[in-house]
């Protein structure tokens, strides 16, 4: 554990005055819709608070004002279900970093299908993604999509996991080797990152595996799997800027993933010590920043 955290420590960019906003991140979260508005906000907030310097949501017109109202801090695109949906996100796609698709996205088959346009056109740009929540559905539909892309990073629940295992592998999921089936999942989509996340997150890029049991708390309140895939967004931009030699030939989206595990356990814990069993998902968020200098700037 303490290796990997090193290897962590190792892709946080310095914080200098030589560099203009932007540079430590652009990120754009996909998701949000009537049903879900928490979700793409925590994510999008999250990747804020890593230490991004703009993040952006591209949500359905009906969302957007929610989402606007909860922070003036985030870049609100009202366009997922509109017609124009691939051209209105993918003209932003040349000013981002790191794409995070699925949280709050619902399973509607018209943003699906432009969800699915959206991740052909990032992958064209090498742009690094991590799939999670419904963005996971749709990977469980139509696992080509994904399939070979080095650059993607899915961050499964146990349920999610289950429907992917047996989209791509055929296999109901075997609870007693957990190392094993991320390895194999990993494996069969052509080395996509995969985050099994649980009671301990195991993490493989099919090569490596990774094992994160930093002590977070007993609660399980919704939406702490979104702090996690948006603070990945910005982890996987820091470590492929870094690069191999700061991960010491481990791959960097298996360090960014350790990260990013690491640190949602963490501001759980702290948030626990505060707030008990009445701890939400905006308690843990308010821990980002104490979090990250405790476990990555010491
Ligand atoms: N505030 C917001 O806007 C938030 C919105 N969110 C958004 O909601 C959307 C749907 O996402 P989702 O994760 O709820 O997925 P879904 O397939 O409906 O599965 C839910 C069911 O699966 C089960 N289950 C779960 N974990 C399990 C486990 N470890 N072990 C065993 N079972 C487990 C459990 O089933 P049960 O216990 O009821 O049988 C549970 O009811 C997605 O867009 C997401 O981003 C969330 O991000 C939260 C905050
Ligand atoms: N049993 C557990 N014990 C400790 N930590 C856990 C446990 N289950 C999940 N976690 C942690 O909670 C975080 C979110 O994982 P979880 O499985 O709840 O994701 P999720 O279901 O996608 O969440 P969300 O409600 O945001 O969709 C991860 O950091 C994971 O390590
Ligand atoms: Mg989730």
């Amino acid at each position: 554990m303490e290796d990997a955290l090193q290897l962590v420590r190792n892709i946080v960019p310095p914080l200098t005055a030589k560099k203009h906003k932007g540079q430590d991140g652009r990120v754009g979260v996909v998701g949000g819709c009537r049903e879900y508005t928490g979700a793409p906000y925590f994510a999008a907030i999250s990747a804020l608070k890593v230490g991004a310097d703009l993040s952006h949501v591209f949500c359905t017109q009906e969302a957007a004002p929610v989402i606007k109202a909860y922070s003036p801090e985030l870049i609100v695109h009202p366009v997922l279900d509109s017609p124009d949906a691939v051209h209105d996100v993918g003209k932003w796609l040349p000013r981002l970093h790191a794409l995070v698709v699925g949280p709050g996205l619902g399973r509607d088959d018209v943003l699906l299908s432009n969800v699915k346009d959206i991740l052909e056109a990032s992958k064209a740009r090498g742009i690094p993604i991590v799939i999670d929540a419904d963005g996971l559905w749709l990977i469980a539909q139509q696992p080509a999509l994904i399939q070979g892309y080095q650059k993607a990073v899915l961050t499964p629940n146990h349920v999610e996991f289950s429907r992917l295992s047996e989209a791509v592998l055929g296999d109901p999921l075997d609870g007693q080797d957990r190392r094993g089936a991320v390895l194999r999942l990993s494996q069969a989509l052509g080395n996509v990152t995969v985050v099994q996340k649980g009671e301990r997150d195991v993490i493989s890029d099919g090569k490596q595996v990774l094992e994160c049991s930093q002590e977070g708390s007993g609660r399980r309140c919704g939406g702490q799997g979104d702090l996690l895939s948006g603070s990945l967004g910005v982890l996987v931009h820091w470590a492929l800027q870094a690069g191999p030699e700061r991960t010491d030939g481990f791959s960097p989206l298996l360090v960014a993933a350790f990260g990013a595990c690491t640190l949602t356990r963490q501001c759980s814990h702290q948030a626990f010590q505060k707030h008990g069993r009445s701890t939400t998902t905006t308690d843990m968020i308010a821990e980002v920043g104490p979090a990250f200098s405790r476990l990555f700037e010491t």
